[in-house]
């Protein structure tokens, strides 16, 4: 697996074989010079301004403290403020006080808006982060909103836990960094829910661990080498029965926009042929799509067609029927929207899914899961690795877990967290031409983990080109993603041909 992400307990056993081999502080010297480079880096020319260094009680202020020395040495005017806290201190961040006591740093306690900041570095918490924030640092820490420099954290930004991506604490606070330089190895929660806010740009400082130290990860960052073996070009003597059929079943009454955007969705994605099985009146042409084809939902022959169940479906007793026709049909589906709202009020239908024998995709938003599981949709974004695991173990399906840093689960365990996309996605309809592109995978022969990640990756992929374009985020509409992720695939496809 590339880009592998590590779980708090994974660094901490990882750094405890590393520590005992080298001699004490080493780690914390490494952090601290990494650090300082990154910091570097950041300041470029600009070193006229003094660097505010945050650095906390524990060993990421010990870091921190290391960091100061080694740009105080290099010539940068920094200035640390350090809240020493009052527990017991580690000898390595003792040592590193020490050092940056004896640099020509200067220790000040100075309030945030004193000075012009080149750079503020948050050094106040890591992996050690027990508790929400309070008195002076949170203090500090919403205090660095209104500082209009770069903000560099160390190993994880203030505030955030390291493993969910979640602010700690009911109305906590975390750091918003523009830039985080994690240690070790890198951590799903700079990624996902609150993450990708407070994280900013992020860059792995290893500190030169020998990776058989390493437990195997069991998460990584979603990339297109994950599903480039199935990106061929196609072949000249092609014809669209190869390419597979896709079926939206969904389109109840004043719903069709659902299963047309699901339905256009799988046309850009290459689906040889796209049928749209409306529940409610079937529309007769799609005037600016002529390819789909409609049919009403309740004759229409679903075998060796992939499904997609959900978009627009309603809640009715029809809509119960098609969707446990589909679940015991034989070919491939994805399940999503009222797709996911039914299934969470039938433990049978449930159950059959979990014994479907082809490949099954399910695509909940926070609170679609939160149904299925019975629990808040505050739960699930508190825990969202854990959330999309156990779902996709108790559905025995991959899982998409839509939001900020989608995560994709399978059943055994193993997920990836999407990198690409942007708040353009927040509208509705992205979901539904999501749903559409995954189908077309599938029909593709995509088996239902590398459609699922392919789908997610490309679908981000387009919401990102449409705001490099200047189409959003504000004002992106789903209909403008089918046609930029059509850009994206065939891109892809073009890097994997022979040249
Ligand atoms: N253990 C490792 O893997 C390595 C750790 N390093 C650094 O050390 C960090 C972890 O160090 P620590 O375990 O000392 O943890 P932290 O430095 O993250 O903080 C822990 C200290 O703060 C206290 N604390 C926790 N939450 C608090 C809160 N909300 N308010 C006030 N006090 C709070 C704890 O009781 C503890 O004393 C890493 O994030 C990294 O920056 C690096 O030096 C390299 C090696
Ligand atoms: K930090």
């Amino acid at each position: 697996m590339e880009n592998r992400l590590y779980s708090v307990a994974q660094i901490r056993a990882a750094e405890a074989a590393a520590a005992a081999q080298l001699e004490a502080g080493a780690l914390m010297r490494r952090a601290g010079q990494a650090a300082a480079d990154a910091a570097l880096a950041l300041l470029g020319e600009a070193r006229a301004r003094p660097v505010l260094v945050l650095a906390g009680p524990g060993n990421n202020g010990g870091d921190a403290l290391e960091m100061a020395a080694n740009l105080s040495e290099a010539g940068v005017d920094v200035v640390v403020l350090h809240l020493a806290g009052g527990g017991k201190v580690s000898p390595e961040a003792a040592q590193a006080l020490a050092r940056a006591r004896a640099s020509r740093a200067n220790f000040a306690d100075v309030a945030l808006d004193v000075r012009d900041w080149a750079l503020v570095v948050d050094g106040l918490f890591g992996i050690g982060l027990a508790r929400p924030l309070e008195g002076r640092y949170r203090e500090l820490v919403t205090g660095i909103d209104a500082v209009r420099c770069p903000v560099l954290a160390l190993d994880v930004p203030s505030g955030l836990d390291a493993d969910s991506g979640a602010v700690v604490g009911p109305n906590g606070v975390a750091v918003r960094a523009t830039h985080t330089v994690t240690f070790i190895g890198d951590k799903p929660g700079l990624h996902t829910a609150e993450g990708r806010d407070h994280a900013g740009r992020v860059d792995v400082a290893g500190l030169g661990l020998d990776p058989s130290l390493f437990e195997p990860a069991r998460a990584c960052i979603a990339a297109p080498a994950m599903f480039a073996s199935r990106l061929a070009p196609r072949r000249q003597n092609s014809h669209k029965g190869e390419f597979g059929d896709v079926a939206v079943v969904g389109g109840a009454h004043g719903m069709a926009g659902a299963a047309v955007l699901a339905a256009r969705g799988a046309l850009y994605a290459g689906a040889g042929r796209v049928f749209a099985a409306m529940l409610g009146p079937a529309l007769a042409l799609d005037a600016t799509q002529p390819e789909l084809m409609f049919r009403a939902a309740h004759d229409f022959e679903i075998a060796d067609r992939v499904l997609v169940l959900g978009p627009g479906m309603g809640g009715a007793m029809e809509a119960m029927r098609a969707l446990g026709a589909g679940i015991d049909g034989a070919t491939p589906v994805v399940i999503d929207a009222d797709g996911l709202n039914l299934l969470a009020a039938s433990l049978d239908l449930q159950e059959r899914v979990a014994r479907r024998q082809a490949g099954t995709v399910v695509t909940p938003h926070p609170l679609e899961a939160a149904r299925l599981l019975g629990i808040s949709a505050h739960e699930v974004q508190a825990d969202r690795l854990g959330t999309a695991r156990s779902l996709a173990r108790r559905l025995q399906a991959v899982v998409v877990l839509k939001g900020s840093g989608s995560v994709v689960a399978r059943p055994d365990g193993d997920v990836a967290i999407n990198p690409t996309g942007n708040p353009g996605l927040a509208t509705g309809g992205s979901g539904d031409v999501l749903a559409g592109v995954c189908g077309a995978l599938l029909a593709q022969g995509w088996p239902a983990w590398e459609a699922a990640l392919g789908a997610v990756w490309m679908h981000g992929a387009a919401a990102d080109r449409l705001v490099e374009e200047g189409i959003g985020p504000v004002g992106m509409t789903a209909g403008e993603l089918p046609a930029a992720m059509r850009r994206v695939l065939n891109g892809l496809v073009a890097k994997s041909g022979r040249g």
